[in-house]
C-alpha cells in the first residue's frame, strides 16, 4: 500500500532531530524506507514480544515520545545498510537485498537487543542499566552484523566461535561508529556519564579478558553465556584494536570483512580467525599488513 517514497523528520531518543526515509501510504506515512533494494521497515511491539505493527504518522513528522526509539532504529538501520553497501559492496545483511526489519519497545523494561534471525529487536531498557537500546549507532551496527555473520561464516554462538561472533559485531560497531573505542556508551547506564558496556582498546576496564591467559572457561549454557561469548570477545576485540592502531581503519575493515565472509566458518577458533585475517591481509595488501595482523594476535596470546 506504498504510494511513493517521502522524506520525513523524526525526533530520536536523545531529543535530536533526524531526517528519515519514509513512505506515503493512504492516510499518512510509515517508517518504510524504499531507497535501497531491501526495504528498511520499523515496527512497534508496544511492550509485547511480537513484531507489532509498522510505525505510522498522519504527517511526515515522527515526533511523539513513543516514536523516538523507532526513529533511531529506522535511521541507524539505514546508516548501517549504507555502510555495508558503500564500503563492502554488500547489499543488505545477506548480500541479496533482504528487507531489514526492526522492532522497538520489545517486551517490558527489556535490557537487551538482538537479531532474532528474522528481524532486530530493541528493548526500552529499565532506565538504570540501559536507556532505549536503539539509541546507539554502534549497537545497531552490532546487531545487524550478527545478521551479516549468520548469512556468511555463520559462526556458532558458543565458546570461541561465539566469542568471535560477538567480537566481529563489536568491531564492525567500531567501523560504523569510529568516534570512540567504546561499545554502547550512548545507551548504557543513562544516569552515569562516561562509562560503557565494553571497551575495545581496554577490555579489562569492563571486566573482559584482553589476553588468552585470562580466557574464561564458562559452561556452554544460558547461565554461562554459552561459554562466555560476551566476556571472551575481549581477546579478539583487543587484537582488532591492535590491528587498527598499526594499519589504520580503511585497510583493517576490508581485511575484517574479507575474513568474515570468505574464510571463517561455523566452528572457527581464535587461531583460525588469526589465520583468516593474516590471509585476508596478504590477499588484499601484502606482507607488511599481514605481519601487523600476526603481531596483533600474538600480543593477546593467540600464537
Ligand atoms: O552484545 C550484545 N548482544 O549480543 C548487546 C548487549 C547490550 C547491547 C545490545 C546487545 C550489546
Ligand atoms: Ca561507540
Ligand atoms: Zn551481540
Amino acid at each position: 500500500n506504498i504510494l511513493h517514497e517521502a522524506t520525513g523528520t523524526g525526533i530520536g531518543t536523545k531529543g535530536d532531530t533526524k531526517t528519515i526515509n519514509i513512505s506515503a501510504i493512504s492516510g499518512g506515512y510509515s517508517l518504510t524506507d524504499t531507497t535501497h533494494t531491501g526495504k528498511i521497515i520499523t515496527y512497534d511491539a508496544k511492550t509485547t514480544q511480537t513484531r507489532g505493527n509498522v510505525v505510522t504518522s498522519t504527517s511526515t513528522l515522527f515526533n511523539t515520545t513513543t516514536q523516538r526509539a523507532a526513529v533511531d532504529a529506522h535511521y541507524y538501520a539505514d546508516v548501517v545498510y549504507d555502510y555495508y553497501l558503500n564500503t563492502h559492496n554488500r547489499d543488505s545483511y545477506n548480500g541479496k537485498g533482504a528487507a531489514v526489519e526492526s522492532v522497538v519497545h520489545f517486551d517490558k523494561n527489556y535490557n537487551n537487543a538482538a537479531w532474532t534471525g528474522q528481524y532486530m529487536i530493541y528493548g526500552d531498557g529499565d532506565g538504570v542499566t540501559f536507556s532505549e537500546l536503539s539509541g546507539a549507532k554502534d549497537v545497531i551496527a552490532h546487531e545487524l552484523t550478527h545478521a551479516v555473520t549468520e548469512t556468511s561464516s555463520n559462526l556458532v554462538y558458543e565458546n570461541q566461535p561465539g566469542a568471535l561472533n560477538e567480537s566481529f559485531s563489536d568491531v564492525f560497531g567500531y567501523f560504523v561508529d569510529p568516534d570512540d573505542w567504546l561499545m554502547g556508551e550512548d545507551i548504557y547506564t543513562p544516569k552515569i556519564a562516561g562509562d560503557a558496556l565494553r571497551s575495545l582498546s581496554d577490555p579489562a576496564k569492563y571486566d573482559q579478558p584482553a589476553h588468552m591467559n585470562n580466557y574464561q572457561n564458562l559452561p556452554n549454557t544460558k547461565a554461562g553465556d554459552w561459554g562466555g561469548v560476551h566476556i571472551n570477545s575481549g581477546i579478539p576485540n583487543k587484537a582488532a584494536y591492535n590491528t587498527i592502531q598499526k594499519i589504520g581503519k580503511v585497510k583493517a575493515e576490508k581485511i575484517y570483512y574479507r575474513a568474515l565472509t570468505q574464510y571463517l566458518t561455523t566452528n572457527s577458533q581464535f587461531v583460525d580467525a588469526k589465520k583468516a585475517l593474516v590471509q585476508s591481509a596478504t590477499d588484499l595488501y601484502g606482507a607488511t599488513e599481514a605481519a601487523a595482523v600476526t603481531e596483533a594476535w600474538n600480543a593477546v596470546g593467540v600464537t
